[in-house]
């Protein structure tokens, strides 16, 4: 199975690399895609350029094996769609081919404000971890497609190629992006919440505090 972990990754940290080294061993060693945007639809522009958050992400998949950095999106200079980037990969593997996306519970909250949500499960299963913090509370809709769609465990998503949400009870580090960069900004340490390759990174490239000026 190919399996998606879409973000903006600004930066990587070690919360987005527990859940996948997880899911890597949840799926049967299926090696995980972490997919970096170029500009997200949906929230403020990074704070850090994309060449430095792929740079970042590359020094931190770099020992593992289980995970990938897929750069597509990063290099097509305009927002960023998931349905588009789906609708690529999907060609790409065939219609055969089992293909998932894997999306937090904070982002599967607000999964009816993605452009074209209701045809997403029909490019890829989507897998929902639980993000610590944000309990599964989607709204109606996106309830009502999970109900339809709810996959009882992990080796169900090998039957088919799409189709299925799967939500998985993952042991999770409670780190957001938001609060490592927040950090940066103040001078104070990041360190352990990000591997040591883009602490250092951070540090010598002054990332995130020239924001602020
Ligand atoms: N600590 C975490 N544990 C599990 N999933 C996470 C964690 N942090 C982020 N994710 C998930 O990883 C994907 C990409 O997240 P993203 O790059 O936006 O990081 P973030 O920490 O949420 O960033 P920010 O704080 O800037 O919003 C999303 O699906 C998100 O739900
Ligand atoms: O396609 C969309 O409309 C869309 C809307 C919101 C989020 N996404 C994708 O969801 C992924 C996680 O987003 P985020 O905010 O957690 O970084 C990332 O790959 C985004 O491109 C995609």
């Amino acid at each position: 199975m190919h399996v998606m972990l879409g973000g903006t990754f600004d930066p990587v940290h070690n919360g987005h690399l527990r859940m996948a080294v997880e899911l890597h061993e949840r799926l049967d060693g299926a090696r995980i895609r972490l997919m970096p945007c170029h500009r997200p639809p949906h929230r403020d522009q990074p704070g850090a350029e994309g060449a430095h958050r792929l740079e970042m992400l590359r020094d931190a998949v770099a020992e593992e094996p289980g995970l990938m950095v897929d750069s597509r999106e990063l290099d097509q200079d305009r927002v960023s769609y998931t349905g588009e980037t789906l609708q690529q990969l999907r060609s790409e593997l065939g219609a055969e081919t089992p293909l998932a996306m894997v999306v937090g519970t904070d982002a599967f909250n607000t999964f009816d404000q993605w452009r074209g949500w209701m045809q997403l499960p029909e490019l890829a299963h989507i897998i929902v971890v639980n993000r610590p913090g944000f309990p599964l509370a989607p709204p109606e809709p996106v309830a009502a497609m999970l109900q339809e769609r709810r996959a009882a465990e992990a080796a169900e998503l090998q039957r088919s190629a799409s189709g299925s949400i799967l939500v998985m009870e993952l042991p999770l580090l409670e780190i957001a992006a938001t609060e490592v960069r927040s950090r940066a900004v103040a001078g104070r340490s990041i360190r352990y919440l990000v591997p040591d390759a883009v602490w250092r990174t951070i540090r010598d490239q002054g990332l995130y505090r020239l924001e602020t000026g």
